[in-house]
């Protein structure tokens, strides 16, 4: 297949004036088509409710990149792709219309009939704007369709199955792209090849060798602005059924037979498979809650949870999880996977640490000192690299041990930011590539595993809410997690990859 002719095509943004749009995916449209990676070959509808011309759609476009670039010129080339089309995605006749414009532009821009629909809306509507795309027959094309959704996908996994069902009338599993937006970073895509390109790492990757895996991902930010969707939600539905889990199947999979979509997701679906379903009375061994109160952040005091706008004042929510995940396969048996997330933390944080197994005896370099464990840790965000934790001769007389750490990062190899997730993203699926998507398969295992917990979280009200001051790392129930099988948490700050 040319892969040319794959970025052709019309993009149907459902939501376009919107917070992810602006933020994220016209920037990143921006940045493809400033790298040549869009062909001139391309048209964007984008559709909400409010009315706006298309000049005035055209400058919302123009305010939203003009920070990624100071070339006017390719700025106006590019908003000049892009129509508006005002449209109440629940109103069945505005779909004719929204088809005629789209038929004309595919035949004015020479589109092949390629189509991308993009649903970045509430997902209430998810189900009926793709039931809709079939009956008044935009998804009749000559080229290909795709469907991007975002997330959440589903509430649970009752509810992810009946928007799948709704979906799959239109469009089949392999036109469908789940977005994960973290599978679109470039430290989560490059834990594969750390682990399957590196003939250090490859043999030691399994509990011979591994004693705990531990991912973090902490954020300083509050519920903001989402306080309605958020208290349904919870850290559990919003950041673990989805991009913890995601990141655990990406360090736990078996090496996939080749590197293509179907055996990389099947490898991912069998670590699902594998992970231990904790439930009942097992709940509070496993997992720890936490809720932010009041607290400090950069010397701002910052208000409670339950002070947030649309949030209930005796909330039971959980701002913050952490979890130990037992995968119970042949290469994992007894190694746990610790996972941390929450927001209104100490600091914004997304690191994974492999902690290996100490040496038998330390004979020679036993000090008074215990050796450090080697580590290796893959820096996520905010920057990106990984740093190796070893020991090493002290320099001088003697045979002291001491720790010493091996640094790469990204950005000081090729003095670039990496591009940013979604424009990843959005570029393979422009060229029909779903690696980086999330199967279904996935998605109700995921769901099947978080369900097990919330029904239990939402049954007994957390007398101890809220338990971790803003600005701290959680509650000291995360921290007795680890403690109980001899661990502790390894501290985001203190392994940073620039500080080495
Ligand atoms: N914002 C973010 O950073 C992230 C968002 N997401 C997901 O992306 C999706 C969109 O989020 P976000 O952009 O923040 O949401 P916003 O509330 O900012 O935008 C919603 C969009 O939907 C349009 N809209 C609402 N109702 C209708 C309707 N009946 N018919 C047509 N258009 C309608 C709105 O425009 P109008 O009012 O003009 O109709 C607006 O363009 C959600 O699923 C969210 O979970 C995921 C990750 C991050
Ligand atoms: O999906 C989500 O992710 C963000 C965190 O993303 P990051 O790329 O900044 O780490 C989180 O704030 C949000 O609540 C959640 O919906």
């Amino acid at each position: 297949m040319n892969q040319n002719d794959n970025q052709t095509a019309l993009i149907m943004i459902f939501g376009a004036t919107g917070d992810l749009a602006k933020r994220k995916l016209f920037p990143s449209l921006y940045r493809l088509f400033e790298k040549n990676k869009l062909s001139n070959k391309f048209a964007v509808i984008g559709v909400a409710r409010r009315p706006l011309t298309n000049e005035e759609f055209q400058q919302s476009i123009k305010d939203s990149v003009k920070s990624a670039s100071e070339n006017e010129d390719r700025i106006e080339e590019f908003a000049s792709h892009f129509y508006y089309h005002s449209h109440d995605v629940t109103d069945s006749d505005s779909y004719a219309t929204l088809k005629n414009m789209a038929n004309e532009l595919d035949n004015s821009y020479e589109l092949n009939g390629n189509r991308i629909f993009y649903l970045a809306m509430a997902p209430e509507f998810f189900g009926p704007i793709a039931l809709h795309l079939k009956s008044d027959g935009l998804t009749d094309v000559t080229g290909f369709k795709r469907l991007v959704i975002e997330k959440p996908f589903g509430h649970d996994l009752e509810s992810a199955k009946e928007l799948n069902n709704q979906i799959r009338t239109a469009f089949s599993e392999d036109e469908v792209y789940r977005i994960d937006h973290y599978l679109g970073k470039e430290m989560v895509q490059n834990i594969e090849v750390i682990r399957f390109a590196n003939a250090i790492f490859e043999p030691l990757w399994n509990n011979r060798f591994i004693s705990n895996i531990q991912v973090t991902s902490s954020e300083t930010l509050g519920v903001e602005e989402r306080g309605r969707y958020y208290e349904k939600s919870g850290a559990l539905r919003d950041m673990v059924q989805n991009h913890m889990i995601q990141m655990v199947a990406l360090l736990a999979m078996e090496p996939p037979i080749r590197l293509n979509t179907e055996e990389i997701r099947s490898e991912k679906v069998k670590v699902l498979r594998a992970l231990r379903p904790v439930e009942g009375e097992e709940i509070h061994k496993y997992f720890a809650r936490g809720q932010y109160g009041e607290g400090t952040i950069n010397n701002q005091s910052l208000p409670a949870y339950r002070q947030e706008t649309m949030v209930d004042p005796n909330s039971n929510t959980e701002t913050f999880v952490a979890g130990k995940l037992m995968i119970d396969n042949f290469r994992w048996a007894g190694v746990p996977f610790y996972i941390r997330t929450g927001k209104r933390m100490e600091t914004k944080s997304t690191k994974i640490v492999i902690q290996f197994k100490d040496i038998p005896m330390n004979l020679y370099y036993q000090t008074e000192q215990q050796l450090k464990p080697n580590l290796l840790v893959i820096h996520i965000q905010p920057e990106e690299g990984i740093t190796l934790h070893l020991n090493a001769k002290k320099a001088g007389t003697g045979m002291e041990a001491t720790p010493i750490k091996l640094n790469y990062a990204n950005k000081g190899i090729d003095g670039l930011n990496t591009p940013e997730a979604y424009e990843k993203l959005l570029y393979d699926c422009m060229r029909g590539d779903a690696t980086n998507f999330t199967h279904w398969d996935e998605v109700a295992l995921s769901w099947s595993f978080t369900d097990k917990i919330s029904a239990v979280w939402e049954n007994t009200k957390d007398k101890s809410f809220p338990n971790y001051a803003s600005g701290t790392m959680g509650p000291k129930a995360a921290d007795e997690l680890l403690e109980q099988d001899g661990f502790f948490w390894w501290p985001v700050t203190n392994l940073d990859v620039d500080n080495c």
